[in-house]
């Protein structure tokens, strides 16, 4: 339920027993328990790089010493090494609404999306239109431009609740529609159905950078009738630093989707080893060359954690997670506007709230054990990742925000030194 923002604020300590109590009854309050993070440290930074699974150590150890020490190249047939983008592809897939055989892991979601771009261009010959978000993350737009100029394709920015209006004007031209179900910044989502709908109506296509949903929202592309996705798997999933990303393509695609780089892998037989290239006749074809197999393999296993856990639980894990942060924020520090929506039923896994001295604000928080993160130029983001983050998490680095507020650390010059990483 949205938080009331007319109720009267909640104390602090009314905060920390609503979050315990959160704590002691949410269905999958055993999560965070399966995860490593630094005893006392509040990490809320899930949706840049989530946490480490607790068997995930061992898991790429046995990859590193057995697998790869002792069997060596016969383990890209003895332990599935060959099929695992497929296999690993479908585990993704159950929790983004993909039957199987329509996801594979193996690149980076940059190129994931490059792929994606020009072989729905190539899909809609003659329509010379690529909607997108002018404020969609920059990796996309930069992708994007350069795929329009090879192709010579117009990209016409649209924010997500004008791409109807759009549509609806130029829907003629438009070969695809390329969004985020997540904004990156203010955590706002759109709505994937009624977008893809709106795509299909105009004879396009639509494409979605599901990079902040996997593992947070209920997207489900197959009910959607989605063409075609990207997402990363280094945040919400917790696949680790370079983590492969995952591509979606949906089945009714699969035999006429023809993407720009063609490598050995996405051949319909890699070992015969045929100079002429002929594309596998499915999800295979957007594989590429040799994926980073030992990242690979440590997604496959940190996506064991989500075996027992219905897709549905895990977005009303988050909610009940985005929903307590948006009223602790209000609450605590209601001079910080929100950047996004207040209703946690529009948010995907973070929040963001504004602050002239966000970066400061940021660095503060991290002097006192709270990782959030910056995003240019205002925005205090604050990550929910569900399988790791709990309640009282959220409360108390909500609680630290004001602390850091009223004792000015924000504006104190040390906290004010840009690092590479924000
Ligand atoms: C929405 C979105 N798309 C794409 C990316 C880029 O992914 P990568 O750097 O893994 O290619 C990110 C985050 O980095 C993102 O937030
Ligand atoms: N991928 C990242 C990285 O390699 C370093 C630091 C941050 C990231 C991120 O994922 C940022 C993220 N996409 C964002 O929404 O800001």
């Amino acid at each position: 339920m949205p938080p009331d923002a007319t109720a009267t604020p909640t104390s602090p300590a009314g905060l920390r027993r609503l979050a315990a109590s959160l704590d002691e009854h949410e269905p999958l309050r055993h999560l965070p328990s399966r995860y490593l993070l630094p005893e006392g440290l509040v990490y809320l930074d899930g949706n840049s790089l989530g946490a480490l699974p607790r068997h995930v150590p061992d898991a790429v150890a046995d990859v590193v010493r057995r697998q790869w020490g002792e069997g060596l190249v016969a383990s890209w047939n003895d332990e599935g090494w060959w099929q695992a983008p497929q296999r690993v592809g479908d585990r993704v897939g159950r929790l983004v609404g993909a039957a199987p055989g329509q996801v594979v892991v193996g690149d980076s979601t940059s190129v994931h999306l490059f792929q994606c771009y020009v072989a729905a261009a190539r899909l809609r010959p003659g329509r010379r239109v690529v909607v997108a978000d002018p404020d969609a993350f920059p990796t996309d737009l930069h992708l994007l431009s350069s795929a329009a100029r090879l192709l010579d394709l117009d990209v016409v920015p649209a924010r997500p609740a004008d791409v109807p209006t759009l549509l609806a004007a130029r829907g003629a031209e438009v070969a695809l529609v390329a969004l985020s179900e997540v904004d990156y910044r203010t955590g706002e989502r759109c709505d994937v159905p009624a977008l893809t709908s709106a795509a299909h109506g105009a004879g396009a296509l639509a494409l979605w950078d599901l990079a902040h949903s996997v593992g947070a929202t209920d997207v489900d592309l197959d009910a959607a009738g989605a063409d075609l996705a990207v997402g990363c798997s280094y945040k919400h999933l917790c696949g680790g630093p370079g983590a492969p990303a995952w591509v979606y393509v949906a089945s009714r695609h699969q035999r006429s989707v023809d993407p720009p780089l063609t490598g050995w892998h996405g051949h319909a037989d890699p070992f015969a080893m045929d100079g002429r290239y002929e594309a596998a006749d499915d999800v295979r074809r957007m594989r590429i060359g040799t994926p980073p197999m030992v990242s690979l393999l440590a997604l496959d296993a940190a996506l064991d954690v989500f075996d027992d856990v219905e897709p549905s639980r895990l977005r009303e894990r988050s909610t009940s997670l985005v929903g307590l942060l948006v009223r602790a924020l209000r609450d605590v520090v209601p001079e910080l506007p929100l950047a996004g929506p207040g209703d946690p039923a529009l948010l995907g896994g973070h929040v963001a709230v504004r602050s002239p001295d966000a970066y400061g604000v940021v660095r503060a928080l991290a002097a006192r054990g709270v990782v959030g993160d910056f995003r240019a130029p205002d925005l205090v983001r604050l990550g929910v990742c569900a399988p790791t983050t709990t309640h009282a998490d959220l409360v108390e680095g909500v609680l630290a925000l004001r602390a850091v507020l009223d004792a000015g650390e924000h504006v104190d010059p040390a906290h004010a030194v840009r690092s590479t990483v924000t």
